[in-house]
């Protein structure tokens, strides 16, 4: 297979790319007195999965949040597709570490709740949201309860939501944390293989550093609150090699043990 070449671009930094579908400009955040961000300037690729990483507490979740116009920013400004975010569109979908689904509702309910919101008639968001529930490999669990489903499974019924909803942005806050290794194995194929197929742009954050390398075709590392961009990193991995071949293969390791490297001074 291909070596993992890496590119790499250190410092406080603007990310510039051809066709940036989100832009983020200059953003700062302050929980009160608390500086969870500064000085944030980068810009995501269209169709690409981009990834935060960083120690706990370095602003991964409240960026992702204020891309989705979720937590307001306290300086500086977020653009998708040129305008300027001032809450939530339907561009962006969000899918919550903690899935956030009805528990009253069935898969399918749950799945099309974001085209119910929008008005969207029965017969159309059922046949949408049964596309995505076969994608997601759930296709015979239409009719049952959050309840009756596994975590891994809770998982996919919200990925499969926020596909449905066609928004050309996808922010996943720890989508995997819950799983069993298994499990979180199937599902980062299962992404790579719906990044390939829906040609959405997905940001992504982990605290898994072999999961940023497997899945990423970009990593933003942010440094310790207040967060700042500290490096961005390119792997380069050959997609088309098997799982196993990926994580065998040195430039995918050298990737791993260099971020681990840039991150162990960090951890507790
Ligand atoms: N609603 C809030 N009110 C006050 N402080 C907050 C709030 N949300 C986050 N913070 C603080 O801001 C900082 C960044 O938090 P955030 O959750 O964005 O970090 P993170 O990198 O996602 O952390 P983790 O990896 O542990 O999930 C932390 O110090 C956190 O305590």
């Amino acid at each position: 297979m291909a070596n993992a070449a890496l590119s790499r671009t250190q410092g406080q930094l603007a990310v510039t790319c051809e066709d940036a579908i989100v832009q983020v400009r200059d953003i700062g955040k302050n929980y009160g007195d608390v500086e969870a961000l500064r000085g944030i300037n980068l810009e995501f690729q269209r169709g690409k999965l981009t990834t935060l990483l960083g120690p706990s507490g370095c602003g991964k979740t409240t960026l992702l949040k204020i891309i989705a116009g979720l937590v307001p920013a306290s300086s500086g400004e977020i653009c998708v597709n040129d305008k300027v975010v001032t809450g939530p569109g339907p561009e962006r979908a969000f899918v919550f570490q903690d899935f956030a689904l009805m528990p009253w509702a069935t898969v399918m309910r749950n799945v099309g709740f974001g085209l119910e919101l929008r008005g969207v008639p029965a017969i159309e968001r059922n046949r949408v949201a049964r596309r995505y529930i076969e994608q997601v490999g759930l296709a015979g669990f239409e009719e049952k309860y959050p309840h009756e489903l596994s975590g891994g499974m809770r998982q996919r019924v919200g990925i499969a939501r926020a596909f449905a909803v066609n928004a050309d942005v996808l922010l996943l806050d720890e989508p995997f944390s819950a799983v069993d290794e298994q499990n979180r194995r199937k599902f980062q194929e299962d992404l790579l293989r719906l990044v390939d197929l829906e040609k959405k742009t997905f940001i992504f954050v982990t605290h898994s550093i072999e999961e940023a390398v497997y899945v990423s075709d970009r990593i933003v590392l942010l440094s310790p609150r207040p967060g700042r961009i500290s490096q961005v990193i390119d792997p380069m991995i050959d997609r088309t090699a098997s799982p196993d071949d990926i994580r065998r293969d040195a430039g995918y390791l050298n990737t791993v043990e260099e971020i681990w490297q840039g991150l162990r001074q960090y951890a507790e």
